[in-house]
């Protein structure tokens, strides 16, 4: 059932567990990460990045937006399960158009790269123009640093709780992203991981709106260690281990922003399939393991986010 996703996350907040939102840039991991939400019975938020829709689209944004929203939208009304889908990291208003024009259920305003000041206002004109059209406003306060296709920052600006509070009231945003030191990619921590669970704390209390957590892939060691024994190179991988995921979602996360590990389960699958089966040569076939591994990666998450069982 395709849902908006303001809907499942305020239920999610309400009751102090998280849904995950799993980015997609192709039709094998949607199939993979609604079949493994459909086994844990769990609502799902599926997300695209403006460089999936360039992708998907070939370079037209309009048609990627569709392509998308087709896809989701087909497969979610099919199945029983809550299904969202989310325009991440919109950081220009040229995909947030197209995405609330495609029938996205939400979409990001990503202008956390601009001063507070303006952040707020972007935010707001943005929060003022898609829910006229239904559409739920995600927004993010500081900075993660990390790189993925288009969503690179220098270094991590910790978001400050006092101007959350005016932010949301300011906007009306309907979910926001405060930045607690997590970072985008597979190489989020020199040493240990160092979250700033006071500062989420207070942002929970101070704004009392649902919370998305950011560069949340823990770079599961298993999937690491497979793709490394069939040829990958990831030394140096690092991510957020689960207990602290969990941490943040007793202090009040409810959207868990997870590519990386899909991304690191589906290469691992690949490279196996194809080293142990060099006469293949049917994506049917090598694709479908990377699939099972990034199911896999799904329904471990449902679970340990305390989503299963909540469709
Ligand atoms: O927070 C995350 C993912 O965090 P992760 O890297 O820890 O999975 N995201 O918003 C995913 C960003 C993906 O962007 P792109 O498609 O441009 O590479
Ligand atoms: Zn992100």
């Amino acid at each position: 059932m395709y849902v908006n996703t303001k809907e499942i996350l305020e239920k999610a907040s309400k009751n102090f567990y998280a849904i995950p939102a799993f980015n997609i840039n192709n039709l094998e991991f949607l199939i993979a990460i609604i079949e493994g939400a459909i086994e844990k019975n769990a609502p799902v938020i599926i997300e695209t990045s403006e460089g999936a829709i360039k992708y998907a689209g070939n370079g037209d944004i309009y048609r990627g937006a569709n392509l998308f929203v087709k896809m989701v939208r087909e497969y979610a009304d099919s199945v029983k399960i809550p299904i969202a889908l989310h325009l991440d990291h919109g950081k220009h208003l040229e995909y947030i158009a197209a995405a609330v024009k495609a029938g996205y259920s939400s979409v990001m305003i990503d202008a956390s790269h601009e001063e507070f000041e303006k952040n707020l206002t972007i935010t707001k004109e943005v929060v003022k123009w898609a829910h006229a059209s239904g559409v739920s406003v995600e927004a993010e306060l500081g900075q993660l640093s990390g790189i993925e296709d288009n969503v690179y920052a220098a270094e991590n600006v910790l978001v400050d709780p006092e101007q959350a509070k005016i932010f949301v009231e300011e906007t009306g945003v309907d979910f926001l992203a405060p930045a607690i030191g997590t970072s985008h990619g597979a190489f989020k921590f020199k040493g240990e991981a160092k979250l700033d669970f006071d500062r989420l704390k207070k942002v929970k209390e101070l704004t009392n709106i649902p919370l998305v957590l950011h560069g949340a892939s823990s770079v599961l060691k298993q999937f690491v260690d497979i793709a490394e024994e069939f040829g990958a190179d990831f030394g140096g991988a690092k991510g957020v281990p689960a207990e602290e995921i969990k941490k943040c979602v007793e202090l009040g996360i409810n959207k868990v922003n997870t590519d990386t590990d899909l991304r690191i389960a589906f290469v691992a699958g690949v490279r196996k399939y194809l080293k142990e089966n060099p006469k293949e040569f049917d994506p049917r076939k090598y694709f479908k393991e990377g699939m099972n591994y990034v199911k896999e990666v799904v329904m471990d998450r449902l679970e340990f986010l305390g989503a299963s069982g909540k469709a």
